[in-house]
């Protein structure tokens, strides 16, 4: 009895562990094997994994043959880079980029363990905005990926304040060696501009009420953690009346009333969240230079490949691909958005919202 208390005690400090390295195994894949695959056959990603989205779709459309060069705009924990690397063979080059240093040298790591070497594989910290400034370097790509948004391993670490679901400092930057994080950029803002970033980056309904509470608490507090952020975004939402569908669902009970509202408190703090991300680390203006640069980043006949996340991001990806299109630098482009199956939305949770999109350069252009 006493030897299972003891034992206990090493593995649990405490009813709930307190550190995220603690709470999960699934971060030390050599000793939990089995949890690890038990999280997966949920539809869930381990932590500190990113399981990586339509890849089937993504090589049909690259069509990469050995000897090819080609560039993923957005490493993050792999999986598509390496999915791209056997379809080359261990014949041509793949240079990964990723705006995020902390990431990318464990991804890095990772792969130099498989054994793949710089004369195949190459990593860039770099933001794919600057694609144009690679390219000069090396030459047009055959066929370029880029996976937009964030990765599993940025999301569930709770030190980089990308979610409300576990508390954090509120910093959300990609690459938390520049820039302004999101704390510093909430204590700045003023009240309209917020509600306009709310409005213009995620669709917030609640956009209005969410800033003026933001504002006017932040004088007495500044908001500086992800569970600040979520409880101010909560309090804000108190006094409005539930939208009809979660109205209609919870009915008369005041239990169903308690949980509609939750609901709607979860909603809102994803987009908050979503808003504040785009806004901070500037991703429409980065994704729109990406996209104008593309064309002279391909050489003839080379394919670029996108998938987005949400609509404000699809739209620039969707208007891009067209407009180079009619001009005749893109001889054929995606008509309609291609989804993942149902099956894969079913074993990862995380791919529903995805979006692809493609492009192939017109054979006899080399430039725009
Ligand atoms: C969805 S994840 C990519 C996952 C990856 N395809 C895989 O298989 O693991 C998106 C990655 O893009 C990176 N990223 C986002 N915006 C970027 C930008 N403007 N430039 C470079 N990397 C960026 C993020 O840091 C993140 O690692």
């Amino acid at each position: 009895m006493d030897e299972q208390k003891h034992r206990r005690r090493i593995h649990y400090r405490g009813k709930y562990p307190r550190r995220f390295e603690e709470k999960y195994k699934e971060l030390h894949p050599e000793k939990y094997g089995e949890e690890i695959a038990h999280v997966l056959a949920k539809g869930n990603t381990p932590a500190g994994m990113h399981i990586p989205i339509m890849v089937r779709e993504i090589l049909d459309i690259l069509a990469i043959r050995p000897g090819e060069r080609g560039f993923d705009a957005t490493l993050g924990y792999g999986g598509h880079t390496c999915a791209m690397l056997e379809k080359l063979a261990g014949k041509g080059h793949l240079i990964s980029g990723d705006v995020d240093p902390i990431e990318s040298a464990k991804t890095e790591a990772r792969i130099r363990a498989k054994g793949i070497g710089p004369d195949l594989w190459e990593l860039r910290q770099m933001n794919f905005c600057q694609i144009d400034e690679l390219v000069r370097e090396t030459g047009p790509f055959d066929f370029v990926l880029a996976d937009l948004g964030v990765s599993s391993m940025q999301i569930d670490n709770p030190e980089r304040g990308f979610s409300y679901k576990s508390d954090g400092p509120l910093d959300l930057r990609l690459n938390p060696e520049t820039g302004v994080s999101a704390a510093e950029r909430l204590a700045e803002i003023d009240m309209d501009e917020l509600a306009g970033m709310l409005t213009e980056n995620a669709d917030e309904p609640y956009a209005m009420e969410i800033a003026r509470t933001i504002v006017r608490e932040r004088r007495r507090h500044p908001v500086q953690t992800t569970a600040q952020l979520h409880e101010l975004i909560a309090r804000a939402l108190r006094g409005v009346r539930l939208p009809d569908d979660l109205a209609g669902r919870a009915g008369g009970s005041a239990k169903k009333q308690a949980l509609a509202r939750e609901e709607l408190v979860k909603k809102s703090s994803a987009r908050v969240f979503q808003a504040l991300r785009i806004d901070i680390n500037q991703e429409y203006e980065a994704l729109y230079a990406f996209m104008e640069k593309l064309p002279d980043a391909l050489a003839p006949g080379g394919r670029a490949a996108v998938l987005t996340f949400h609509s404000g991001e699809d739209r620039i990806v969707k208007k891009a691909f067209q407009a180079f299109f009619r001009q005749g630098v893109y001889e054929d482009i995606a008509r309609e958005v291609v989804r993942p199956t149902r099956e894969e939305c079913r074993s990862n949770s995380r791919a529903h919202s995805t979006k692809l999109r493609w492009a192939r350069k017109s054979s006899g252009q080399a430039g725009k």
